[in-house]
């Protein structure tokens, strides 16, 4: 699915009002079947922009347009089958606490089932094989007939990318892949999903903290920073002056250093209770 924004402003719904705009005057074009990664320091529009991208927000200004056509444009329904098109996988995946984890991947099919066919998959999952395949891809399919809540917080954000290998989208908008997961399934996880992309000719937006793994793995790097594009490069043109402009007064975040603690109040100064006289 090819992706062209131009000139698009976005605003919270809950944002104070007066509070900046969360994109600002954002334009990007993304060929459809190729993968991009949107760095940029914390507030800096990352995930409104995924949210944007996956018809869950308008634009308050500015034009959005998948494969040519203005989703904000269409009649209900067919911005519904457009939005089964679209895979958001939020930073933390809504999983169902009890539900077991093959049900969960499968129901990234749901957009593409009937209402019947989708409640039925609840109970008796329809397509065991694809769903264990999915989780491999992972390195998850011991967990196949595990519940949700049984799993640790990074085999969840396994789970959650394995239900975008059962969608049946042309755009994944994957928010923080990578944010529960230790370097090595990290490393595993963005392999998995570039490379399913690639095959697939899906569209990839992956939205990264991880600087090095977004170097590592992508072909094209976006910098957002204050909502709007601060560069848009292929990965080799990127320097290290690019990413220090882009993380300016926030240094941390780049080199993954903890943030510097907040500044302690000094304790006023010591001084014998004043003797109170009570009449
Ligand atoms: N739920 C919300 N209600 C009101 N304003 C919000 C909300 N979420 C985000 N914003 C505003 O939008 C701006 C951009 O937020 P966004 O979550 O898109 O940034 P981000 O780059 O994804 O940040 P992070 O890396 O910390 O997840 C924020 O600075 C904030 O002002």
């Amino acid at each position: 699915m090819k992706v062209e924004l131009d000139a698009v402003s976005a605003r919270h719904p809950a944002a104070r009002p007066g509070a900046a705009r969360a994109l600002n005057a954002l334009s990007l074009q993304v060929p459809a079947g190729t993968a991009v990664a949107v760095i940029g320091p914390s507030g800096a529009g990352k995930t409104t922009l995924l949210q944007v991208l996956a018809c869950a927000m308008p634009p308050a200004a500015g034009a959005l347009t998948l494969d040519g056509v203005a989703p904000w444009q269409l009649p209900r329904r067919a911005l519904q089958r457009l939005r089964g098109r679209l895979f958001l996988a939020p930073q933390v995946p809504p999983l169902p606490p009890r539900q077991r984890v093959v049900t969960a991947v499968l129901a990234g099919r749901l957009p593409a089932m009937s209402l019947w066919a989708s409640l039925r998959s609840l109970f008796y999952p329809s397509d065991i094989p694809a769903a264990h395949a999915a989780l491999d891809r992972f390195d998850l399919a011991d967990k196949l007939f595990e519940r949700v809540d049984r799993l640790s917080g990074g085999e969840r954000q396994r789970v959650g990318l394995a239900r975008s290998l059962l969608a049946p989208a042309s755009l994944w908008l994957i928010d923080e892949p990578l944010s529960a997961l230790d370097p090595l399934r990290a490393q595993q996880a963005l392999d998995a999903l570039i490379d399913e992309a690639r095959t697939r000719g899906v569209t990839l937006v992956a939205t990264l903290h991880q600087v090095d793994a977004a170097l590592a793995h992508f072909p094209r790097i976006v910098g957002l920073r204050d909502g709007a594009v601060a560069f848009d490069l292929p990965t080799a043109e990127v320097t290290p002056e690019h990413l220090a402009r882009l993380y300016a007064q926030h240094e941390d975040e780049l080199t993954g250093a903890a943030p510097a603690p907040e500044p302690v109040p000094a304790a006023p100064p010591r001084t014998a209770p004043a003797v109170m006289h009570c009449r």
